[in-house]
């Protein structure tokens, strides 16, 4: 329950709804704690009049106004009793409109706050955590809590009012009375209690169980054509048939445990009921209560029955929630390894970038990705990093943007420890290209636009496509720059993807560019084209660029050829070509693969 408490600052925030809540829940159970006393005095009435009415049989006239008397009271009593019902509806909604509303802000402003929390996390966080498990945190967790801020707080509010105006109320007329009708009502809160725990534990699993199937089917259609070219078909139907009849068999066992609750209330509030009027009566015929009071009695265990088999739900509710706000805490309180000295820093880079010594090993796999990796690059130089795969060479891209922060060494950015640096700032001014192109199911238009800081114009959009070389692709495209792209829109090529995705860096006008592999899926021609942008509009920039293949049309600088995550090569093309290593056998077969 201690993890509830996070919640408080929630429900600070929104005390005067909840207050209100309180009070309109109030007046609504005070008002339908009035009907059963106003059915009570109808009863004795009609009773008294009833034997009046007998006794004088012989008098027609006395007889008839007796009897107009009392349809007249019956009347006056049944109008009194719907004004009680609808001022009792009416407390009810505002109760709703308050107590519900105020969950629902509050389950919004939760999400915001686990969005944001999630955004700020550093990359080893989403390592660490797959992407399922913190979505369901931000949905299902959050839904499961939302349970405890609305209905169970208004339940609790419900039951405690209802319980005291009624034991109040019940009191008032006999304490004895009382005392037995109420006796069945804590063995039917315990009995609901647990018959709630048990569906509670088997939906848990019918729940995780739905989840599989989703997931079997999801990966099953995404992997439709491996699927059908290995003719995996019916394979994967037997499979995901096991998993459905599994599913099956835990809903039956539900639905036995489900079938019990509600024959369960039915018997226990029986049980009050006769136990009421059989007590009851004997108080009648006692002369302590009259027979309108059993009425009325009748009509408090109804009202108390619900109540009293809310508290094993709303208990139920309060554990669940515990549960799902402990998983939230543990990723609110996560703390990101990344920290911005200067999160409001504002300034562009002059772009030198120097590696002293830099050592990187990640820290989940332990996997040592770069040793001692020491190099300098004076602003608007041009490098290239060149190596086997896994050598190290992304890493380097992912340590100059704060991905992860190096375990060995330093890195600097204008002669200063990029720790040391704006965060934020050093992204907006480095433009990145990640190996793994990833587009957002949106436009074309809005994926290149990304990049920007401002809101880009299209003619600007268009004109970094055409630097990206990937304009006359769009064009051809029938919505061109508002085709969709993405699950539900138009599927790019690779090349395309890589080429939008240079678009989209550019577009930022960055002070640094890096490029991690992302001419791989281009033809020369196009690769020329992109490149000689880089020659005249970037000449000045820094420009780091990740490959595995050698680019004549771009004079680097710098080469370096990484080897388990050290250097083992350095210097510019004619030096490392007169070296005769690994750099000068690539270019020996890109050679020969271009003749
Ligand atoms: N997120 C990660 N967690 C743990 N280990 C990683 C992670 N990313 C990469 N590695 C490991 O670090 C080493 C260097 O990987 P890196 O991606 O930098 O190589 P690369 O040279 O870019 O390879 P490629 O040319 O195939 O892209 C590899 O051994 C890889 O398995």
């Amino acid at each position: 329950m201690r993890e509830l408490k996070f919640l408080n600052q929630f429900f600070w925030n929104y005390r005067g709804r909840l207050l209100l809540g309180v009070v309109f829940i109030c007046l609504s159970n005070y008002f339908q704690v009035l009907q059963p006393q106003v059915i009570r005095e109808a009863l004795d009435l009609v009773i008294e009049q009833l034997n009046n009415y007998r006794l004088y049989a012989g008098f027609g006239d006395v007889r008839d106004e007796y009897f107009g008397i009392l349809s007249y009271t019956l009347m006056f009593f049944g109008g009194l009793v719907l004004l009680l019902a609808l001022l009792m509806g009416f407390f009810l909604f505002l109760t709703r409109q308050t107590i519900i509303v105020m969950s629902r802000l509050i389950e919004y402003d939760l999400r915001e706050v686990i969005f944001d929390h999630y955004e700020n996390l550093s990359l080893d966080f989403y390592k660490r955590n797959n992407t399922g498990d913190l979505m369901s945190r931000i949905t299902e967790d959050v839904n499961k809590v939302r349970m405890y801020l609305g209905p169970a707080v208004m339940y609790c509010a419900n039951l405690i009012s209802t319980i005291l105006l009624v034991v109040l109320a019940m009191l008032a007329v006999s304490p004895t009375l009382t005392l037995y009708t109420l006796i069945p009502l804590p063995l039917l809160a315990i009995s609901i209690y647990y018959v709630s725990n048990v569906i509670h534990t088997r939906s848990t699993f019918i729940q995780q169980q739905l989840s599989k199937l989703t997931s079997i089917a999801q990966e099953v259609f995404s992997g439709i054509r491996v699927v059908k070219s290995y003719v995996r078909e019916e394979q994967q139907v037997n499979y995901f048939a096991e998993e459905s009849d599994r599913y099956k068999n835990m809903s039956m066992n539900l639905a036995k445990v489900d079938a019990w609750f509600f024959p369960l209330m039915v018997f226990m509030v029986g049980a009050s009921t006769i136990i009421t009027v059989y007590v009851g009566g004997l108080q009648v015929v006692a002369g302590n209560i009259s027979a309108g009071n059993i009425a009325e009695f009748v009509i408090y265990v109804n009202m108390l029955t619900w109540p009293v088999t809310a508290i094993g739900w709303i208990a139920s509710i309060v554990q669940q929630a515990a549960a799902s706000q402990k998983r939230i805490n543990e990723f609110l309180t996560t703390e990101t390894s990344i920290k911005d000295p200067a999160p409001d820093e504002r300034r562009a880079l002059r772009g030198e970038v120097t590696f002293e010594h830099v050592a990187f090993t990640y820290p989940d796999t332990g996997i040592k990705a770069l040793k001692d990796v020491h190099f300098h690059l004076k602003a608007g130089e041009k490098m290239a990093i060149i190596g086997r795969t896994g050598s190290g060479k992304t890493t380097i891209a992912d340590l100059l943007v704060r991905m992860y922060d190096v375990t060995g060494g330093r890195i600097l950015i204008d002669g200063k420890d990029i720790r040391e640096v704006g965060l934020s700032n050093l992204r907006r001014r480095i433009g990145l290209v990640p190996q793994d192109v990833f587009l957002f199911s949106d436009t074309i238009h809005n994926n290149i636009a990304f990049g920007a800081d401002h809101d880009p114009s299209r003619e600007e959009v268009e004109q970094f496509a055409k630097y990206a070389s990937v304009y006359e692709d769009i064009q051809d495209i029938t919505l061109g720059f508002d085709a969709m792209v993405g699950e539900r829109g138009v599927t790019l090529s690779g090349g395309q993807k890589q080429r939008v995705s240079i678009a989209r860096a550019l577009i930022k006008h960055p002070d640094i560019v890096i490029l991690d592999d992302s001419l791989s899926a281009v033809d020369t021609n196009t690769e020329q084209r992109i490149l000689g942008y880089f020659n005249e509009a970037l000449a000045d920039k820094t420009s780091i660029i990740i490959t595995h293949r050698i680019y004549g049309h771009l004079k680097f600088d710098k080469i370096i050829v990484l080897e388990d995550g050290g250097i083992a090569e350095m210097g510019t093309h004619e030096e490392l070509i007169a070296n005769g290593g690994y750099y000068s056998e690539i270019v020996e077969r890109q050679m020969a693969e271009e003749v």
